[in-house]
């Protein structure tokens, strides 16, 4: 099958919320690392062909893995945000569309990859997030409850986010440009007046953020090994 997609991953973090001896992203997870559960994941699907990993200026754990030799994986230097690794990938990418995939999102279903990858060929885009499902607050900031939130349409932006790489590159430039807060690809989609469609996705597609995230997502890992060895 021809590749239609690229995949981006922005992998150029410190973790400093994990505040562990190694960016996050390296940390040993089942029989491998974080990042080489993510790639892997990517790397199964035949409409991906290349995937563009921004890592760190002076990374110095990437060339150790064996997976940094794999023929479809190149690598950027990052930037100092997020959006910055984003934006330095795209410049590499050659297809039509691109997918944007966090590093630090290992447990990727791959039914949910499939779907967003469907959805992202139009021309808002889409991005995979999970619907919240607790009552939300909002703080004063003095450490109390302003208010209630109500829920109703309220999402958990996850990845990977799909878009036309020309129009997600642009909107990004110019996005940055212009001192916007971007957290994610749809942000600054939204900010050049796109609305993204949402694909209701696993809520198991955790961002590894926090200690307690390895193990949960070390047992969201081995039902996925668990089932598809029933
Ligand atoms: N300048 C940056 C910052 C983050 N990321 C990547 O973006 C993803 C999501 O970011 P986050 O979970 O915030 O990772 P960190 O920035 O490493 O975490 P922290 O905020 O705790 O330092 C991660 O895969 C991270 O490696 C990146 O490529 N470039
Ligand atoms: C892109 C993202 O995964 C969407 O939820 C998330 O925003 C990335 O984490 P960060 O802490 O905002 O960099």
């Amino acid at each position: 099958m021809i590749p239609s997609y690229t995949a981006v991953v922005p992998a150029a973090g410190i973790g400093s919320r994990m505040a562990a001896d190694r960016p996050k992203q390296y940390l040993p997870l089942g029989d491998s690392t974080v990042l080489e559960h993510t790639l892997l994941g990517l790397l199964k699907h035949d409409t991906i062909g290349t995937i563009v990993v921004a890592i760190a200026e002076h990374d110095a754990w990437f060339n150790n893995l064996a997976i940094a030799r794999h023929p479809r994986i190149i690598t950027v230097s990052g930037g100092k945000e997020r959006a910055d690794s984003v934006l330095n990938a795209l410049q590499q990418v050659a297809t039509e569309w691109v997918l944007v995939h966090d590093a630090a999102r290992p447990c990727l279903h791959p039914a949910d990859l499939a779907a967003v990858m469907v959805a992202g060929q139009q021309a808002q885009g889409a991005i995979l997030a999970c619907r919240v499902r607790d009552t939300m607050k909002r703080g004063n900031g003095l450490g109390a409850i302003a208010s209630s939130v109500p829920r109703e349409e309220l999402w958990h932006a996850l990845t990977p986010q799909c878009f036309a790489t020309t129009t997600l590159r642009q909107a990004l430039t110019d996005a940055l440009a212009c001192g916007a807060s971007i957290t994610d690809e749809a942000s600054a989609m939204e900010w050049a007046g796109f609305n993204p469609a949402l694909v209701e996705g696993r809520a198991d597609n955790i961002k590894i953020t926090r200690p307690e995230d390895l193990a949960l997502a070390q047992f969201f890992l081995k039902q996925t090994v668990d089932s598809c060895q029933l």
